[in-house]
């Protein structure tokens, strides 16, 4: 599916930018699957911080635009519950950083119940493959931090992290990294 590969490739572009992080996501796939050499999907619900780096991901980078962001100009009260103009940047401490452990031990969650993170959607026509494609983004990252380590090609100081709009919003340049089969 688009949208997970798409949710994969920004994570990748993350992941890399952020080398604390993909070094904390890389020992704990490692240490989970690292003696078995494989990824196995009865175990992936002990990737917490795995989920973490997921989830974060899909934070800054909602791969599906068909939720397009909403905002209220001014002030409305609806049905009673008053919203506040431009409500959407108070959510997060720090919106712009990429950081994963925002979402350890939080109840924050992507099934629809927490309107200011819904990157499946929320109500009658939320994600129905929303299962499935969680599996597919933690089954896919695992096995790239578990065989892999990862560099930025030579003379690349960091990554263009434009974003273009298609079917799925995905980053404006292809990304390129370097992979080297893991010694363990
Ligand atoms: C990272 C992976 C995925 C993301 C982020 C994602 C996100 C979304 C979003 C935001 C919507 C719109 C929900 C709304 O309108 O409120 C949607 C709808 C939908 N998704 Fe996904 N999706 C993903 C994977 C998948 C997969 C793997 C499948 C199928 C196997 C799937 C099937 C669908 C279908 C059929 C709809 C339309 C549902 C409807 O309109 O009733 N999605 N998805």
């Amino acid at each position: 599916m688009e949208t997970s590969a798409t949710t994969i490739e920004w994570a990748m572009s993350e992941l890399i930018q952020n080398p604390n992080v993909l070094r904390l996501a890389q020992e704990e796939v490692r240490q989970v699957f690292g003696d078995k050499r494989n990824v196995r999907e009865d175990q992936l619900h002990e990737l917490t911080y795995l989920d973490a780096v997921i989830k974060e991901s899909m934070r800054m980078h909602p791969p599906a635009p068909v939720l397009l962001p909403r905002e209220t100009r001014e002030t409305v009260e609806i049905n009673g519950f008053v919203i506040p103009a431009k409500t959407d940047s108070s959510y997060w401490i720090d919106p712009e950083k990429f950081y994963p452990e925002r979402f350890l031990n939080s109840s924050i969650d992507y099934k629809g119940a927490h309107f200011e993170y819904i990157p499946f959607g929320a109500g009658r026509r939320i994600c129905p493959g929303m299962f499935f494609g969680m599996a597919n983004l933690q089954l896919g990252l695992a096995n790239l931090l578990l065989h892999f380590d990862w560099k930025i090609p030579d003379g690349l100081q960091h990554l263009d992290l434009m974003e273009q709009s298609g079917l799925s919003v995905s980053s404006k340049k292809l990304l390129r990294l370097i992979p080297t089969v893991a010694s363990n």
